[in-house]
């Protein structure tokens, strides 16, 4: 099956560069919306038969024109939420970036016993987010959609793509960015193994959606952090 990891639109939060990881999170600033808007209409013809956000507020927003365009409800899961930045909650400073990026870019290369200071430690995410892609693809599986979505958070999908995606590794996820409504596609399933299709680190719908005036550390090129 195809699988699509979507991420939300911008939030208050991404302009700032605030590592914003706390539930339930800000919703879409102006251009978010319209990002929402235009990934939902660059997604029009994909085969879409579930679609999926995270508890985070903003991923449900980021959902919504989607839906509404492929007449399917959001599907709020649990498990698919951004990655914890514990007492790097809300810090804006480079350091900062550098410290949560390289930790989670180090679960991607295998270094799960590391803990994002206050916070989790790899096992903990992939344990949670793998379980979480596991409902969706048994759901696809069940009900034969050809594809799903999935709407989450910049360092939660490149840290699990670049573990779990066998033509991606922990350098390919930190020198690939994911910009706000980025996606990242993958074809396969837990069992086989996912294989990537492409990985579009921009905004769908086009460059006029992207905003590089923000700080946002998963918009940005962290490798060697
Ligand atoms: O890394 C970030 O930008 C923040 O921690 C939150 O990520 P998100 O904007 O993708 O939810």
């Amino acid at each position: 099956m195809k699988l699509l990891l979507i991420r939300h639109g911008q939030t208050p939060g991404n302009v700032l560069g605030q590592l914003d990881t706390e539930h339930p999170g800000p919703g879409l600033t102006e251009l978010g919306k319209r990002q929402a808007e235009a990934m939902a209409r660059s997604l029009a013809n994909e085969p879409i038969g579930a679609l999926y956000a995270s508890t985070l507020i903003r991923t449900q927003i980021t959902a919504a024109p989607l839906g509404r365009l492929h007449s399917l409800e959001v599907e709020v899961l649990d498990g698919l939420h951004e990655i914890e930045a514990g007492s790097l909650e809300k810090l804006t400073d480079e350091e900062s970036h550098k410290r949560y990026m390289g930790t989670v870019f180090s679960w991607a290369a295998g270094d799960l016993d590391r803990r994002m200071p206050a916070g989790p430690d790899g096992h903990t995410f992939f344990d949670r987010f793998d379980a979480a892609i596991r409902r969706v693809v048994e759901r696809a599986l069940d009900q034969r959609h050809e594809a799903a979505a999935v709407v989450s958070h910049g360092a939660a999908i490149r840290t699990w793509a670049g573990r779990r995606a066998e033509d991606a590794d922990h350098e390919f996820a930190a020198r690939h960015v994911l910009a706000n409504t980025g996606i990242v596609a993958l074809e396969g399933d837990p069992d086989r193994g996912w294989k990537l299709l492409h990985w579009d680190g921009s905004p769908v719908g086009g460059l006029a959606l992207a905003d590089p005036t923000a700080e946002d550390p998963t918009g940005q090129d962290t490798a060697g952090s």
